[in-house]
């Protein structure tokens, strides 16, 4: 196996060091404001846990559900977002200052994004953690992961179709691509018949032989399985009772008269033990505890030291900024192209129908009568806020569907990177959305030179479905996990459609609502339409008899409106600035986001 072979002139510096020292992690407390009392006190779930896991250890965790094996592995991680004490380091340097994918961990449910193919995802993984596939070397270490794991058969199947067990080989397969100097892994078997549990374990185990180390949490192992692993860990109420060897366990379990039957699963004995069960006597934990420390401290073994400066070979590929955006685009646009057909057909079909209804109710209209005026007013509004509504809307969920792979793959790409790419993967709605408007629903009314103003409808309506995208996704990201989103945005809708004039006349505006009124999209998307419209609009009929003023021409509406007349410019730019702005503020959120932590 290419990937797991050691390099026989290895320098002895490929040493792996892992130490634990005084480990503490409390739950969160929690605290309501008008209260000086916690109404939930921090609970204890690590309880000054000390150890030292060396090069080559395939270290199998053990324990009774809630012992505190997750909370420990992802504390082994640095990834751990509870308040802790102690110190978690690799060869004399922090866990979490070291370069991402060194400490690779394999979390207990996987999240992928399920419209690609297996090969799409590894390549995408690849990419990103390996570095180009243009390298033979990178392209070798993929097929040799697709091969080990036996996942060659399954390349072109979706990951939606994917059975539970080919997800968790698949998930393996997508740590391994940054070739860890420490692989840490919670149940990986978990879900997986027999033969795949034993090739994931005899994979693991050829890994940890490469002066590597690799540790895994283990539920209920088969004898033959747990017989694989080189060294065992009890823990048991967030203290760790042992660590060592099997044979050091059974002793030690024999030292306070725990014998484990004849044939009877030694994990599954060592496991019943430490449980706090009415079976098991709490004294035995103590015990255990007990006769470990005094042995350790008999033995005098220490955890011994690596220089830090031996972290220095720890070098992970990172991609450029550029080409973060390329890769994680391209994810993008494969999910898109999939649906590709499903999306077309009901963005066309939802907006044809929009576009007939809008056009059958304002057909004939014109706006050189007075009685026109209203009636091309309410056009231009309701194809502007069409488009505008739907394309916000649409990218308000982007990031709530995607937010548990975003925060597992924090690290991988850069925030501004993967804002960015989302931001471009939402043009194709822009560009298509405003057709069947511009095509259908004004042809149905009196435009001057049909064909120029049309056009010129559609890239005022492209401007806005992108500043529009731009807010949705903006909105999104800030209310991504308050579960507000829906709730917000109406209201924050609200002050901004009412800066569009169908409404208020922007002349008449008080001054501090100017603020609002420039960082409106609705603004500038109606600003625009309608004096591309009204200046073409040379006269307008008044007839004798009318009791309200006349309007006698498009300026005269315009300016009843109060529309800027410098509108090219302000326009254009107003809407790429307020596309900025939601982008910016959107690039916070979700900065915000990635700051609380890991997604276990
Ligand atoms: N974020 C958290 N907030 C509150 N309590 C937590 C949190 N994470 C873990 N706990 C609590 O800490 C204890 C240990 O949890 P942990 O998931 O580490 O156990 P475990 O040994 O992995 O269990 P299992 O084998 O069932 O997965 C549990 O009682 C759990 O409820």
């Amino acid at each position: 196996m290419e990937l797991m072979k050691t390099n026989p002139n290895s320098p002895r510096c490929e040493e792996v060091i892992m130490k634990v020292e005084k480990l503490k992690v409390w739950t969160s407390e929690e605290k309501r404001w008008w209260k000086r009392k916690p109404s939930k006190p921090k609970t204890i779930i690590l309880n000054n846990v000390t150890d030292c896991i060396k090069t080559g250890e395939f270290l199998a965790i053990l324990g009774p559900s809630g012992a505190g094996k997750t909370t420990f592995l992802v504390s082994l991680a640095g990834k751990c977002t509870l308040p802790s004490e102690g110190v978690v380091t690799v060869n004399g340097r922090n866990v979490n200052d070291l370069p991402q994918g060194t400490v690779e961990i394999l979390p207990q449910f996987d999240v992928f994004m399920d419209c690609l193919s297996v090969m799409e995802h590894l390549i995408f993984m690849a990419e990103m953690r390996l570095g180009s596939l243009k390298k033979s070397a990178n392209v070798i270490v993929l097929n040799t992961i697709i091969s080990d794991l036996k996942l060659k058969t399954h390349e072109r199947t979706l990951i939606r179709s994917l059975s539970g067990g080919e997800r968790r080989l698949l998930s393996l397969g997508s740590s391994l691509l940054s070739i860890p100097k420490i692989l840490i892994c919670d149940e990986p078997t978990s879900g997986l018949d027999s033969y795949n549990a034993s090739l994931v374990v005899g994979v693991l185990k050829n890994l940890s032989k490469t002066g590597k180390i690799v540790i895994c949490s283990v539920h209920q192992p088969s004898s033959d399985l747990f017989k694989e692993f080189n060294s065992i860990s009890l823990m048991s109420e967030g203290k760790l009772l042992f660590h060592g060897t099997h044979d050091d366990c059974r002793i030690l379990f024999e030292s306070v008269n725990l014998h484990c039957p004849k044939n009877y699963n030694t994990a599954e004995f060592f496991i019943k033990a430490v449980s706090s069960n009415p079976t098991s006597n709490e004294n035995d934990v103590d015990r255990i505890l007990e006769n470990y420390r005094n042995r350790l401290n008999a033995s005098n073994e220490t955890c011994c030291e690596t220089s830090s400066a031996a972290t220095s070979q720890f070098q992970v590929c990172k991609r450029g900024w550029a080409r973060q955006v390329q890769i994680l685009l391209w994810r993008f646009w494969i999910c898109l192209r999939r649906n590709t057909t499903f999306l077309v057909m009901s963005l066309l079909l939802s907006t044809i129908i929009g576009a007939v209804v809008i056009g059958t109710c304002f057909a004939g209209s014109t706006g050189t009568t007075q009685r026109g005026v209203q009636n091309l007013r309410g056009l231009l509004w309701v194809i502007c806020s069409e488009v505008s509504f739907s394309l916000s809307y649409s990218a308000l969920f982007a990031f709530e569907n995607e937010l548990s792979l975003f925060k597992r793959e924090v690290g991988m790409y850069g925030v501004s990177a993967y804002f960015i790419a989302r931001f471009l993967s939402e043009i194709p709605r822009c560009i298509i959305l405003p057709i069947p408007y511009v095509t259908i629903a004004t042809s149905a009314v009196y435009m001057p030179n049909y064909t120029l103003t049309a056009l010129e409808f559609y890239v005022t309506l492209f401007l806005t479905g992108m500043a529009s995208t731009a807010y949705g996704l903006g909105m999104g990201a800030i209310f991504i996990s308050s579960g507000l989103m829906g709730d917000v945005m109406p209201c924050a809708d609200l002050p901004l459609f009412l800066m569009s004039g169908a409404f208020l006349r922007i002349s008449s505006l008080p001054i501090w609502l100017y603020p609002v009124k420039y960082s409106s999209h609705f603004y500038y998307a109606m600003d625009a339409i309608s004096n591309i419209y009204w200046r073409q609009i040379g006269e307008i009929d008044c007839p004798t008899n009318i009791t309200s003023n006349c309007l006698k021409d498009g300026t005269a509406v315009l300016m009843e409106n109060g529309y800027s007349s410098h509108f090219v410019v302000q326009d254009a730019l107003g809407l790429l600035l307020v596309a900025i702005m939601w982008c910016l503020l959107g690039y916070y959120g979700l900065k915000r986001e990635k700051g609380k932590g890991y997604a276990y």
